[in-house]
């Protein structure tokens, strides 16, 4: 009997890049994954042994760092947060591109960093920030928020923000500015270590499929 491989992808807004990737590397979901007001999380495809489980984008790193599934797509921010060793991020699919940026609000005054040794964060990302902020010197406090954090500055939660930025309009609608990049960020090819030795077999051609897939989309 063969054992299913389970492929899990975010279902936020990498989802429509993400498609074409995986049509491209020869994996078709079923119809009913296409349709809105179905309930269902977990798909057949048009191989036998592969399903696909749309989830949170979080969770996807959970569900492949335990095993749970196999194989997944997720940003290259939700693998630097969790850092979790059982991962191997061996593609960087060039989709989902975006940065992860501090931002506060435009008429707030640039405090100096030599005379403070603690800030306030709002963030959706404790673990980067706080690395961030301890390479400068700083402890950061963080706020943990999974959404929405250009809210933080003006209800008096936190006078800075760590957030994804991609073209800032989010920012600027709620007053506030990029101070720093930390990081640019893109989509990953996620796989268990322990899978892909185990598994090599089904998921070292996957993999290398993805890599054509991504080549192929760059001479497009
Ligand atoms: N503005 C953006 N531009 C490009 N890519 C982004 C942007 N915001 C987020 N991303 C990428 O898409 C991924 C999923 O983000 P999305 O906003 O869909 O999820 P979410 O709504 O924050 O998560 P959840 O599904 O837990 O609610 C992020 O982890 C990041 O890699
Ligand atoms: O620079 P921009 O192009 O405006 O994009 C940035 C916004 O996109 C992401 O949020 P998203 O829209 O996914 O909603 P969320 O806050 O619910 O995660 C991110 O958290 C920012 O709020």
């Amino acid at each position: 009997m063969t054992r299913t491989l389970t492929f899990a992808i975010p279902k936020g807004r990498i989802l429509d890049e993400a498609l074409p990737l995986l049509a491209k590397a020869g994996i078709e979901p079923e119809a009913e994954f296409h349709d809105k007001k179905s309930r269902a999380l977990r798909f057949a495809t048009n191989h036998a042994n592969v399903s696909i489980i749309r989830v949170r984008a979080f969770d996807v790193a959970t569900f492949v760092a335990h095993g749970a599934a196999q194989i997944g797509i997720v940003g290259s921010d939700v693998v630097e947060e969790f850092d979790y060793s059982e991962l191997y991020a061996p593609v960087d699919l060039d989709i989902g591109h975006c940065r992860l940026s501090v931002a506060q609000p435009a008429d707030l005054a640039d405090e100096d960093e030599a005379a403070i040794s603690h800030v306030r964060v709002a963030t959706k990302y404790p673990h980067l920030t706080r690395k961030y902020y301890e390479a400068r010197g700083l402890q950061a406090e963080c706020v943990k928020l999974n959404g929405a954090m250009e809210l933080a500055p003006s209800l008096g939660l936190s006078r800075r923000i760590v957030d994804l930025v991609s073209s800032g309009a989010t920012l600027k609608a709620n007053g506030l500015v990029e101070t720093d990049i930390i990081m640019p960020i893109s989509a990953r090819l996620i796989v268990n270590r322990a899978a892909f030795k185990m598994r090599s077999a089904e998921l070292a051609p996957m993999v290398e499929a993805f890599r054509k897939a991504v080549g192929v989309k760059d001479a497009a």
